[in-house]
């Protein structure tokens, strides 16, 4: 049985590694590092998100462009004030065959330089607002970090976002819906639960005017992990790339418009893996399963002859049928050579979230037996009622797989108003809740002070623990807790004199 050997409880990073493997989502890409290959049970997930999403945008009106996927150091010129810290990741070609580029050009890492000289060229009057372009793409980021399948790769498929707007107010309502549509993502077909809030000023866009976001939990390490960005841009692209339109309350008035971006990756596939799957492998959320109930025919034994064994084949495959009419995506394994235990390993390794046995007996009996990929929990069904019974029993598989994960991540995320109880609760794996000042130098002194240091009793250097990551800010929730008194309540930070201004989400993250 080529099932998972390493635990989700002792290695975490090694298991998260085989199940990526061995549930056949990716395959590494050995030629060149950092980059992986997505399988076809990994674009059958992003593809039901990305019919999901854009039907969402779709019915806001934003509509579909392609834009080249090189940009000229030129437009990256504009940006460059908040450009030079990603510059490290930025991928250059600098020859066609054999001869140098006069000038050479970068792979995107992401498309504000591409697209927004032509939003200076398409943006003249109001009348051209709100102009809403998206991209279905895929972005290099030659990362430095160690890469990991899905949660930081050098090459992605995400979708990137792009508007203009007449007003702050128009814009700042869009960043908030196509936010909730990044929840919608997770919570309606991952099964995940995510925090939204704000970006504090160290953590956000630095090209942005804000940046909102939704925020998962893993609880195998107790990190918090960036879900997704809703940013509003303010009017500073508008600024950097000339993108104006005429006031329409004041003739030879021109006003920057007021732009958003934002973007979901497949980085949303890593995230759901690691919070449902178990030392079996995979556990898919049904809603996008692409099997969502798998027959197996089982008690086919030596003793039966050919013809009942024929007949019973027929009676699943029937079945089956009825099923997938009835809206199941259902599939059976009739693979000669492989015994139903070994049938059973496989396709819980690959998630599948209803396994359906029939045998003899069931066939006497009139019922299907099942069996839960999420908690293990068999039954039986009448057959009569299967095609009601399997399809609510498949929506309760996702409510269940939503809500125990809804509860960790509750349980998990502690308010705190004593410093000394911070390290404590990041120790058991918590994110914390905790009265911030925002300050970008208080972060940072946090950040300092929560980062352990080696453990200087043991004088074995390997003896020594490797230094605790330091937490950092995750985002200001919008649904604040109580207790923080505005102008009397004091920022947690032990080395800070300022006031709390809100209640900020901390925590060890990705
Ligand atoms: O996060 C999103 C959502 C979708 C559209 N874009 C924004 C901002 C992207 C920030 N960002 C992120 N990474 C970058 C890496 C780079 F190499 C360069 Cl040159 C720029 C950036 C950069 O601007
Ligand atoms: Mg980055």
């Amino acid at each position: 049985i080529i099932g998972i050997t390493a635990s989700k409880e002792h290695d975490f990073p090694q298991w998260y590694q085989e199940v990526v493997l061995k549930s056949e989502l990716i395959e590494y890409y050995t030629e060149i590092s950092g980059f992986f290959i997505l399988r076809p049970a990994s674009m059958y997930i992003w593809n039901v998100i990305r019919k999901w999403f854009q039907a969402k945008i779709e019915e806001l009106g934003v509509e579909e462009a392609s834009f080249p996927m090189f940009l000229s150091a030129k437009s990256l010129e504009k940006e460059k004030d908040h450009v030079e810290g990603f510059a490290p990741e930025l991928a250059w070609v600098t020859k066609a065959g054999d001869k140098d580029l006069e000038v050479p050009v970068a792979v995107r890492p992401t498309s504000e330089a591409v697209m927004y000289p032509y939003y200076s060229k398409w943006i003249r009057s109001h009348r051209d607002l709100p102009l809403r372009l998206n991209q279905w793409n895929s972005v290099v980021r030659w990362e430095a970090k160690q890469t990991t399948p899905f949660l930081r790769a050098r090459e992605f498929l995400w979708q990137e976002g792009h508007t203009a707007h007449l007003t702050e107010e128009l814009a700042g309502e869009e960043v908030l819906q196509i936010l909730e549509f990044y929840a919608g993502v997770y919570e309606e077909l991952l099964a995940v639960p995510v925090v939204r809030g704000k970006k504090t000023e160290a953590e956000k866009f630095a090209g942005g005017y804000y940046t909102t976001t939704v925020e998962g939990y893993i609880p195998s390490n107790g990190r918090g992990i960036q879900g997704a960005t809703s940013h509003c841009l303010g009017q500073n692209f508008s600024k950097m790339f000339d993108i104006t339109v005429e006031d329409p309350a004041e003739k030879g008035k021109h006003i920057n418009v007021w732009q958003n971006s934002w973007g979901l990756s497949t980085r949303v596939i890593g995230v759901m893996v690691m919070i449902h799957g178990d030392d079996k492998g995979l556990v898919l959320p049904p809603r996008i399963s692409k099997i969502q109930a798998i027959f197996i025919p089982v008690g086919l034994t030596a003793k039966m002859t050919a013809e009942e064994k024929a007949a019973h084949l027929k009676r699943v495959d029937e079945l089956y049928e009825t099923l997938k009419k009835a809206g199941v995506r259902s599939d059976i394994d009739t693979r000669e050579g492989y015994t139903p235990a070994w049938k059973f390993n496989d396709w819980e390794l690959k998630g599948v979230p209803l396994r359906i046995e029939f045998g003899p007996k069931d066939a006497s009996n009139e019922v299907i037996s099942y069996a839960r990929r999420d908690t293990g929990e068999k039954g039986t069904i009448p057959i009569a009622q299967m095609t009601t019974e399997v399809p609510a029993l498949l929506e309760k598989i996702q409510a269940d797989m939503y809500n125990k994960a809804e509860a960790a991540f509750r349980a998990h995320r502690i308010k705190i108003t004593k410093w000394e109880d911070v390290t404590p609760a990041l120790d058991a794996k918590n994110v914390v809740i905790i009265p911030s000042c925002l300050q970008m130098a208080c972060e940072d002194k946090i950040k300092e002070l929560t980062t352990g240091r080696a453990d200087e009793s043991t004088d074995t250097p390997e003896a020594a623990k490797a230094p605790s990551m330091g937490m950092k800010s995750l985002c200001i929730p919008f649904e604040q807790p109580e207790g923080l008194v505005k102008g009397e309540t004091k920022c947690l930070n032990p080395e800070c004199q300022n006031l709390a201004e809100s209640w900020c989400m901390y925590g060890r993250s990705y």
